[in-house]
């Protein structure tokens, strides 16, 4: 297949490239390296460092075609800094894909696969693992922004047959089993890397966001899903694609408490993680666990390093060996 990757320099969409090159297709990414690396890239990808603001340089990319299919990552990501900056967070999402879908359309794409969240569900109501049906609450801008564009690409289904797929991840965590690619946000504020970090004392003790939720230890529940996992999960909904458009929600089933995170960290590390309690992040959902059945019974998925062992470990191997992330070069 010919692929088309947005933000194909990022955390995931690196490593959903690497995934693709390694199943035999060719990969264009486009990505402006607001937040990815060019380093961590496959030699053999092509990089279009493009902004999709730019209506008429995403065009130029999609008129290089045909793509058998776009896989559309870029997108900017942290939910507290769109409770922030509202308007250029929904702003910047919204135009973005808006641009994408408009040239695909225009360049007769007829598959496309979206990176949804889980954060359109908002949370605050649920104790036990969230379907794709369950109902929509966003609980920030960031979430409002994505279940936007679901709308949008349903439409680009009813009116113009572009199939699409909706992935709703859960918490994208760990790095490439073999050390080949990891996480590395400038600036991180996902809490695997940040407690890392401070574990191996390459940035000040972790704060503990908020210990009055209404969880059994008063921390936010997570549902952490390997990076790779997700890697496999496109692939195998590409060919998903072929029968129609579909949308899932795509985590491990199992949800850990931040401070039970903390403690997994210790454990493998043989170390004291320092930390301390700090007040709650506007945006911040009590429970987020997904539950990932109907995708795995469809799509034949297993997640192989589902263990959250497994997740840290990969990460924290990761970050020391790779102390200033891609800075210390890979490409
Ligand atoms: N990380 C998670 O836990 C998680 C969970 C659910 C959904 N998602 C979604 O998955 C996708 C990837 O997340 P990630 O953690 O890899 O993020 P990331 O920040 O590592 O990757 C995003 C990539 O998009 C690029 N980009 C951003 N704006 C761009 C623009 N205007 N034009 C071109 N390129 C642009 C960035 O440079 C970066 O390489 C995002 O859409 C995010 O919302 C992530
Ligand atoms: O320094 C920190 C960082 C995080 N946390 C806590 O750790 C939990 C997880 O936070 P992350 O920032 O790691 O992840 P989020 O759940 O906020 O968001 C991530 O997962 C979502 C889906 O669940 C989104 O899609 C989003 O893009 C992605 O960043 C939250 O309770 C947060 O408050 C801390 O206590 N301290």
């Amino acid at each position: 297949m010919r692929c088309l990757v947005t933000g194909g320099a990022g955390f995931i969409g690196s490593h959903v490239t690497l995934g693709l090159v390694e199943a035999g297709h060719e990969v264009v990414v486009i990505d402006n390296l607001l937040t990815g690396h060019e380093m961590a890239l496959p030699p053999n990808v092509k990089l279009e460092r493009v902004d999709l603001n730019n209506a008429k340089e995403t065009d130029r990319v999609l008129s290089q075609g045909p793509w058998d299919v776009v896989l559309h990552f870029a997108a900017l990501s942290s939910v507290a800094d769109s409770i922030k900056h509202p308007t250029h967070y929904l702003r910047a999402n919204i135009i973005t894909s808006l641009n994408l879908i408009r040239s695909c359309i225009r360049y007769n794409v007829k598959n496309f696969v979206f990176s949804s969240t889980a954060s359109i569900f908002g949370g605050e109501n649920f104790s036990s693992i969230i379907p794709a049906t369950a109902p929509i609450r966003p609980s920030s801008p960031y979430g409002e922004s994505k279940f936007y564009i679901e709308q949008v690409l349903k439409w680009a289904d009813r009116v113009y047959n572009m199939r699409y797929a909706c992935l709703r991840y859960f918490n994208a965590a760990g790095a490439d089993i073999e050390g080949r690619l990891g996480e590395d946000h400038q600036p991180e504020t996902h809490l695997i890397p940040l407690a890392i970090d401070a574990l191996l004392g390459l940035r000040p003790p972790l704060k503990l966001y908020g210990n009055n939720y209404p969880t059994h230890d008063g921390t936010c529940i997570r549902d952490y899903v390997h990076v790779t996992d997700l890697a496999d999960a496109h692939i195998r909904v590409i060919e998903k694609l072929k029968y129609g458009s579909v949308t899932y929600n795509l985590g491990s089933g199992k949800g850990f408490s931040n401070l039970e995170i903390i403690r997994e960290i210790e454990r493998i590390s043989g170390k004291k993680l320092p930390w301390s309690w700090a007040e709650p992040r506007p945006g911040d959902s009590a429970f987020l666990v997904a539950d990932s059945r109907a995708f795995q019974s469809e799509c034949g998925w297993q997640p192989r390093n589902g263990d959250i062992g497994v997740i840290i470990e990969s990460a924290l191997n990761w970050r020391k060996n790779n102390p200033y992330g891609y800075k210390t070069g890979h490409r």
